[in-house]
């Protein structure tokens, strides 16, 4: 008897549905779902049906989407991004080719304290006309879910605003949002000398953060110059008592042990992670904290040491990537060039990629259910590439290779075409 669906999926050259019982850790990250000769059926915004074009031979639907023999994944999850945020910081360009480091500007009252100031003199309408329109481009890039955070206040009004900019985004855009709280992002100018008293009003903003269920986690940037191990252990055990999900800035620049502190609170991720020791990334894998790499920072901040992506796959750690996307050390919003640089830099195979910037990346912010596989009963967020395999996504760089995105199974963003 033939089924009804709103829209068929036909001529998929390749369907990934990365379809897993949960996230994939070690070299469960080799594995993915391909069908070849696919076709995905939708019903009410939901996928339906994925198979053979044989198995689908007796659905019917009013739409059909002819693939024409391409590629279809599900769409991309960014679980790491900094994307409300007043101003920019182009300036800094000239400060980064003459070698200055990241955190020598930050200690100089740029960086993310220039953010800061920027963030602070903006409204909450400009703030969310911005992020819309770097929302609409990540979309456009193949990112369907994508995490927020604050951090861009260091003042309880400012962090306050951004948390709310994140909120009002929530409702309006078809990319969904995870919020996290970042109030404890750096030392803001008046309490240069008293960061323990600063992060005691952080403290004080999470039962309100809690109350108007304005973030689901809360991240703290442990850095030389920043917050120590110390510091921010004490912050998020009482982030943790409050019910908040733990993530961290650990061993960006220098390598302090943020790693194996987050891992022995059983955080839900720990990021960056380029100075994570042996004993850091073993932990890891016991607690199963998801590693968030961000190789795009390491390229944009001109560093040649990477992550030990290798060394944490080996040793059966959940590995994820995301783009980090910032002002200052990670400028983009394009997942799949991040994917480029996990392979050539990280050496990350195109499978263990693939499972890094879906189903993993979902698992960092909560959305293991949700987001990052093309299974019956799930949101229809569905890519479909101007590319014949998956392998070639990372392959081809520089160039956003995304045909059509669909979400809750409407078409949001297709390729302009070229007027003849
Ligand atoms: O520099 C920024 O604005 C973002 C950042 N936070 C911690 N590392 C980079
Ligand atoms: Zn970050």
């Amino acid at each position: 008897m033939a089924e009804t669906m709103d829209v068929l999926v036909t001529n998929i050259g390749q369907l990934l549905t990365m379809a897993s019982s949960g996230p994939k850790a070690g070299k469960e990250m080799q594995t993915l779902e391909v069908i070849e000769g696919a076709v995905l059926g939708i019903k009410d915004g939901k996928v339906a049906f994925t198979g053979t074009a044989d198995e689908a031979a007796g659905l019917t639907a009013s739409e059909t989407i002819d693939c024409g023999g391409k590629l279809v994944t599900p769409g991309l999850v960014d679980p790491h991004t900094h994307a409300v945020f007043g101003g920019s910081r182009e300036h800094e360009m000239a400060l980064k080719q003459q070698g200055v480091p990241y955190l020598d500007i930050l200690k100089q009252g740029g960086g993310i304290l220039s953010t800061v100031e920027a963030t602070r003199a903006a409204s909450e309408e400009e703030l969310v006309r911005k992020s819309s329109f770097y929302l609409d481009r990540m979309l456009s890039l193949g990112t369907t879910t994508a995490e927020v955070k604050s951090g861009y206040g260091l003042d309880v009004n400012t962090e306050l605003k951004q948390l709310y900019v994140t909120k009002k985004l929530q409702d309006k855009h078809p990319v969904d949002l995870v919020s996290t709280f970042l109030g404890a992002h750096a030392i803001p100018k008046s309490h240069k000398d008293n960061s323990d008293v600063f992060l005691e009003e952080m403290s004080g903003m999470l039962q309100q953060v809690k109350d108007e269920k304005l973030a689901e986690f809360v991240d703290i940037f442990t850095e030389t110059g920043v917050f120590t191990v110390e510091q921010s252990e004490k912050y998020l055990r009482k982030a943790k008592e409050y019910g908040f999900g733990l993530k961290i800035h650990a061993d960006e620049i220098d390598p302090l042990g943020g790693t194996e502190m987050a891992a022995g609170l059983g955080a839900v991720s720990a990021d960056h992670l380029v100075g994570s020791t042996d004993e850091g990334i073993r932990k890891m894998a016991e607690s199963r904290t998801v590693a968030v790499l961000l190789p795009g920072t390491t390229f944009y901040l001109g560093k040649h040491t990477y992550a030990r992506a290798r060394k944490m796959i080996e040793e059966g750690v959940i590995v994820s990537l995301a783009t980090d996307f910032n002002p200052g050390s990670s400028p983009t919003e394009n997942l799949q060039l991040i994917m480029t640089i996990a392979a050539l830099q990280l050496k990350m195979s195109p499978e263990e990629i693939w499972n890094a910037v879906t189903v993993n990346a979902a698992h960092a912010i909560g959305r293991t259910e949700q987001a990052g596989q093309l299974k019956e009963g799930r949101n229809a967020d569905i890519v479909i590439w101007d590319a014949a395999n998956y392998k070639y996504i990372p392959y081809h760089y520089g160039v956003n290779h995304v045909n059509t995105v669909l979400k809750n199974g409407k078409v949001v963003y297709q390729r302009g075409k070229i007027s003849d």
